[in-house]
């Protein structure tokens, strides 16, 4: 027999490449999917019986020490308060989206029609399963151009009971223009791939060598083609007083602002992330 807190302190000292908190949050987040242990069990010292199943330790922590994402390890992300399923076809999702989502579930909640929102680069699906779940309203769309990705979406959907159409598109194809009626949509949401390839260095090696390249990078020369592209579609397929909200790169704060503002939207709007970060735009087409 061993106790939650001597397996939590093992398992801290062995990881040799995180800051200790994050150590400590990864840790949490091992014993609570392989043993069912909470924060709670370590703080009391709960023990832990003989007879509990435990995973192969040793492969975990080399996994981990190898810098893959204990995401993957564990086959999962909490967005929102739910549970995603996750692989190394989507992106992990993040912290700041969830403030995107709630910028829309904010604007969205008092509606009495039905919201028709889409979800461009939808990845794991997280956006576009949070709306459909909490805007009961909602007629929700998510598109990516990564058919794995969409497996995973579809299968998170089902598994959360959120009903969500998902479909493979290209926004950077002009011929998804033509796949939608003008003037469709309320709601346009997306997350783009927006790092640019020169910030790749800066990066940590368990996001560079584990998460997809297609989620994550735009080209040096032109770090707002995804902006432009939704920017254009937005404006022939939002309804009049539709919305545009773009999850943004930091270093493009107002040159993403200006792209809306270009194209003939209003009341556009820099946001800032709860780090003070320039981190989302909104926009109202008239
Ligand atoms: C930053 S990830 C966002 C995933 C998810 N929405 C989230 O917030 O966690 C960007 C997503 O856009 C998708 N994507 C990349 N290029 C695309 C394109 N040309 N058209 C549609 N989706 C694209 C990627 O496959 C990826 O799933």
């Amino acid at each position: 027999m061993t106790s939650a807190r001597q397996l939590f302190d093992y398992l801290t000292t062995r990881i040799t490449n995180y800051p200790l908190k994050e150590k400590q949050a990864i840790v949490h987040m091992l014993l609570n999917h392989f043993l069912r242990i909470s924060n709670v069990d370590v703080l009391v010292d709960r023990p832990i019986a003989a007879d509990n199943l435990q995973p192969d330790w040793e492969d975990v922590i080399e996994r981990l020490n190898r810098n893959e994402p204990v995401q993957h390890i564990i086959g999962s992300e909490e967005f929102c308060g739910l549970k995603f399923t996750v692989s190394p076809s989507v992106l992990i999702p993040r912290p700041e989206t969830e403030e995107l989502v709630r910028l829309i579930t904010r604007d969205y909640a008092e509606a009495e029609e039905k919201v028709t929102i889409l979800d461009i680069g939808t990845g794991s699906g997280c956006i576009a399963i949070v709306l459909s779940r909490f805007l009961p309203n909602a007629e929700v769309h998510g598109w990516d151009v990564s058919e794995n990705a969409l497996k995973v979406a579809q299968e998170n959907a089902f598994r959360l009971m959120a009903n969500v159409t998902f479909d493979k598109k290209d926004i950077l194809d002009p011929g998804t223009n033509d796949a939608v009626p003008a003037g469709y949509f309320d709601c346009i949401v997306s997350n783009p791939p927006y790092v640019t390839y020169s910030e790749a260095e800066h990066m940590n090696p368990n996001v560079l060598r584990f998460e997809p390249h297609e989620a994550l990078f735009v080209e040096d020369q032109s770090p707002l083609l995804f902006y432009l592209a939704i920017a254009l579609f937005g404006k022939k397929t939002l309804k009049p007083g539709g919305r545009c909200y773009v999850e943004i790169n930091e270093h493009f704060g107002p040159e993403t602002t200006e792209v809306f503002v270009k194209h003939g939207y209003g009341q556009v709007s820099l946001l800032k992330d709860i780090h003070g970060k320039n981190r989302f735009v909104r926009a109202s087409i008239s």
